[in-house]
C-alpha cells in the first residue's frame, strides 16, 4: 500500500518532470489540484495519516493577541522571548533545545500580547519530520508569524522554511483569492469571470472542479491576476490560514555592514542582535504595529476617560466589538454611542453599534 507522504512525492516528482507550457498546464493545474487533497489528508489524524497528527501544543490562547516564533534551530527564538517577556526559555548552541510550546507574555501599547516560543523546525517539516508539524499547527493558530532567521546563514533559509508552512495551507502577508465559490444541489457547473484572467479559463477550472467531484457549483472569479493555486486555495479554504508574517533576522553581530545592509532591505523585514540588544525593540514595535490592534478608552458622562486602561480590538473592529468587550450583555441596553477620535467625522460623533472604531478613539456608551 502506497502512503500519503509517497504519493505526495510521485506526484511533486511528476510536476517537476512535467515541462510548463500551453499543452501541459491542464495537467499540471490538475496535479495542483491533488497535490492540495493529499496535504490535507496527511494532517488530518487518523489511520493512512502517518505518524503524528496535526494537533498544535497545548497552550491555551492568552492575552490580546498570539504571535509564533518559528524558524530553524538555534537561530535565536529562546534569546528573543526571554529578552522580551518575563519567561525564561532554555537557550543553548545546540539544535532543538527547546522541546515544546513556551508561552511569554508581551506588555506593549497596554496590550498583552502572548508570544510563543517554538520548537526549530527543518526540512521536510510539513510531512512530519521531527515536531515540524505540532511546530507549524501551532503557528497556524498566531495572529502574526515571526520568522526568525540566522543572518549568518545561507538566503535559502527562507523560502525553505515559506515551503514548509505553505505546504500545510498557510499563506504568508497575502489576501485570500478574491473567487467566489458556493457548492449546490443541483444545475451543473456556473463559472463566470468578472473580466477575462490571464491565467485561468474555464476548462481549467472545470476539470479542477471535475476532479474534487465538484459537480454542481457556481464560481466567480472577480481577480484577473488569480491563479490556478488561487482556485485551489478557494476550494481548499477550510483549510487555508492567511496570516501576517514579519521576517527578523537575528545575530547581526556576526555580519559584514554590506550584508547587513542587504538584509535589512529585503520586504517585511527587521534585523536584530539579541546579543548585542541592538534593534530588539523595533522588532516589538514592528510586530505591535502589524497586528494592527485597535486601542479604546472609554468614557462615562461627565468624567475624563480612563486613558491608562485600554480596551484592545481587532483592526476593523465596530462599536459593537467594543460593547462586547465590555459586558457580554451591554449590547442589549445599547441606545447609541459618543465617538471622539480619528473614526469620528465631528466630535463628538454619535454613531450606532455598526460603526467602525480607529486606534485610540475615546468611545462613550449611551444606555437605554
Ligand atoms: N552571535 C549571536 N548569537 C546569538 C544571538 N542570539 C542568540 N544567540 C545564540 O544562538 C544560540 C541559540 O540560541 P537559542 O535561543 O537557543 O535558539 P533557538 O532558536 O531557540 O534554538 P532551538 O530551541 O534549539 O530551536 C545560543 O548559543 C545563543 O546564545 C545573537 O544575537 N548573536
Ligand atoms: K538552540
Ligand atoms: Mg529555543
Amino acid at each position: 500500500m502506497v502512503n500519503i507522504t509517497e504519493k505526495i512525492k510521485e506526484i511533486e516528482e511528476e510536476m517537476r518532470r512535467t515541462q510548463k507550457n500551453k499543452a501541459t498546464e491542464y495537467h499540471l493545474g490538475l496535479l495542483k489540484g491533488k497535490l492540495a487533497r493529499l496535504r490535507a489528508q496527511l494532517l488530518e489524524p487518523g489511520p493512512g495519516a502517518g505518524g503524528g497528527g496535526g494537533t498544535g501544543f497545548d497552550v491555551s490562547k492568552s492575552g490580546d493577541a498570539r504571535i509564533a516564533l518559528v524558524g530553524f534551530p538555534s537561530v535565536g527564538k529562546s534569546t528573543f522571548l526571554s529578552k522580551i517577556t518575563k519567561t525564561k526559555s532554555e537557550v543553548a548552541a545546540y539544535a532543538f533545545t527547546t522541546l515544546t510550546a513556551i508561552p511569554g507574555v508581551l506588555e506593549y501599547g497596554g496590550a498583552e500580547i502572548q508570544i510563543l516560543d517554538l520548537p526549530g523546525i527543518i526540512e521536510g517539516a510539513a510531512e512530519g519530520k521531527g515536531r515540524g508539524r505540532q511546530v507549524i499547527s501551532a503557528a497556524k493558530t498566531s495572529d502574526l508569524i515571526v520568522m526568525v532567521l540566522d543572518a549568518t546563514k545561507k538566503a535559502e533559509q527562507r523560502s525553505l522554511l515559506e515551503q514548509e508552512l505553505y505546504a500545510v495551507g498557510i499563506r504568508l502577508n497575502k489576501e485570500p483569492p478574491n473567487i467566489y465559490l458556493k457548492p449546490k444541489k443541483a444545475g451543473g457547473m456556473k463559472i463566470t469571470f468578472q473580466t477575462p484572467p490571464k491565467s485561468l479559463d474555464e476548462k481549467m477550472l472545470y476539470n479542477i472542479l471535475r476532479d474534487y467531484k465538484m459537480l454542481n457549483c457556481e464560481v466567480l472569479v472577480r481577480d484577473e491576476n488569480a491563479t490556478v493555486d488561487d482556485f485551489i486555495d478557494t476550494i481548499m479554504s477550510a483549510h487555508r490560514k492567511y496570516i501576517k508574517c514579519l521576517y527578523v533576522y537575528n545575530k547581526i553581530d556576526s555580519i559584514s555592514l554590506p550584508h547587513l545592509n542587504d538584509l535589512a532591505r529585503e520586504p517585511q523585514t527587521c534585523v536584530m542582535s539579541c546579543e548585542l540588544d541592538l534593534g530588539v525593540d523595533d522588532v516589538v514595535e514592528r510586530c505591535w504595529e502589524e497586528l494592527r490592534l485597535i486601542r479604546v478608552y472609554t468614557k462615562r458622562k461627565g468624567v475624563d476617560p480612563d486613558f491608562g486602561e485600554a480596551l484592545i480590538v481587532r483592526s476593523g473592529s465596530t462599536i459593537e466589538d467594543v460593547c462586547d468587550q465590555v459586558h457580554r450583555t451591554l449590547k442589549e441596553t445599547f441606545k447609541y454611542a459618543l465617538v471622539w477620535g480619528a473614526s469620528a467625522r465631528h466630535v463628538p460623533q454619535r454613531v450606532g453599534l455598526a460603526h467602525v472604531v480607529a486606534d485610540e478613539d475615546v468611545v462613550s456608551i449611551v444606555a437605554k
